[in-house]
C-alpha cells in the first residue's frame, strides 16, 4: 500500500517557489496552504500564485483552503490547476453542493476538520470526498508540535471509511515528522503533509523519500490497505 508524502510550500522560499518544488522532485504533491488571514490568523498567497506554480512544475497542486467563504473560492482554485482542492468544513455554507462542484470541475474534492472537529456528523458526506483532512496542530502556521491527541479520530475517521467500503484517502497535516508519522500511518492515515520535516533538511527529496519508507513499512501490513 502506498503513502504519499506531499511537502507543504508554506515552509519553502515564497521568493523562489519553483525552486522549492523542483527541490522536492519525486514527491507525490506539492501541498499549497492558502490562508486569508480571516479563518486563520495569518495571510499567503491566493490563486495567481497557484496558476503559475501549477505551470512552472508536474507536481500535482493539493490546495489547502485556510479561508472563509471557500464555496466562492474554491472553484477558481481548481481552474487555476490545482489537482486537489481541500476546504474546511467549518468555513462552507453548502459542503456536498461544493465538494461536488470541485468534481464536476475536474480536480479531487477534500474536507478538512480542524482539532476541535469531530468526524461523527460528517460521516454521511464521505461519499461526497475523495480525501480528508484531519489537522494535527491548529491550522495557520507551520513548524508546531503534533497534537497527540487527534490519534483517536484519525482512527475512527479510518473506521467510518472501511465501514462505508470506501477507497477515499485519508491525510494528516501539522507536525508530521520522521519522530510522529509512524502513530499516523498507525492510526490509519496514508497522506502525509510535512512542512519542516522536508524543507528544513539538507536534501528534501532525499527526506520525502525516506518519510515516504517509513509510512509505508506501517501502511504495508494494515488490514484497510487496499490500494490507491
Ligand atoms: O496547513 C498547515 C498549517 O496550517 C500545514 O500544511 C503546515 O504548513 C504544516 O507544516 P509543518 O507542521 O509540517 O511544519
Ligand atoms: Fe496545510
Amino acid at each position: 500500500m502506498a503513502a504519499q508524502i506531499n511537502p507543504s510550500i508554506l515552509s519553502a522560499d515564497f521568493a523562489r517557489l519553483a525552486d522549492e518544488a523542483e527541490a522536492v522532485k519525486g514527491a507525490d504533491w506539492l501541498h499549497v496552504d492558502v490562508m486569508d488571514n480571516h479563518f486563520v490568523p495569518n495571510l499567503t498567497l491566493g490563486v495567481p500564485i497557484v496558476e503559475s506554480l501549477s505551470r512552472a512544475t508536474d507536481t500535482p497542486l493539493d490546495c489547502h483552503l485556510m479561508i472563509e467563504d471557500p464555496d466562492r473560492w474554491a472553484p477558481q482554485y481548481v481552474e487555476a490547476g490545482a489537482g486537489s482542492v481541500t476546504f474546511h468544513v467549518e468555513a462552507a455554507a453548502a459542503p456536498v453542493r461544493l465538494a461536488r462542484e470541485i468534481r464536476a470541475k475536474g480536480a479531487r474534492a477534500s474536507m478538512a476538520l480542524k482539532p476541535a472537529t469531530p468526524i461523527e456528523p460528517y460521516e454521511d458526506l464521505l461519499p461526497e470526498l475523495d480525501m480528508l483532512l484531519i489537522m494535527t496542530v491548529e491550522p495557520g502556521f507551520g513548524g508546531q508540535a503534533f497534537l497527540d491527541i487527534m490519534l483517536p479520530k484519525i482512527r475512527r475517521t479510518r473506521e467510518l471509511i472501511s465501514r462505508h467500503g470506501l477507497q477515499m484517502w485519508l491525510q494528516v497535516d501539522g507536525g508530521v515528522s520522521a519522530e510522529t508519522i509512524e502513530r499516523c500511518a498507525e492510526a490509519g492515515a496514508d497522506v502525509f503533509v510535512a512542512g519542516s520535516a522536508v524543507y528544513g533538511t539538507e536534501d528534501p527529496a532525499a527526506t520525502v523519500r525516506a518519510l515516504r519508507a517509513q509510512a509505508e513499512r506501517v501502511t504495508a501490513g494494515a488490514a484497510w490497505a487496499c490500494g490507491h
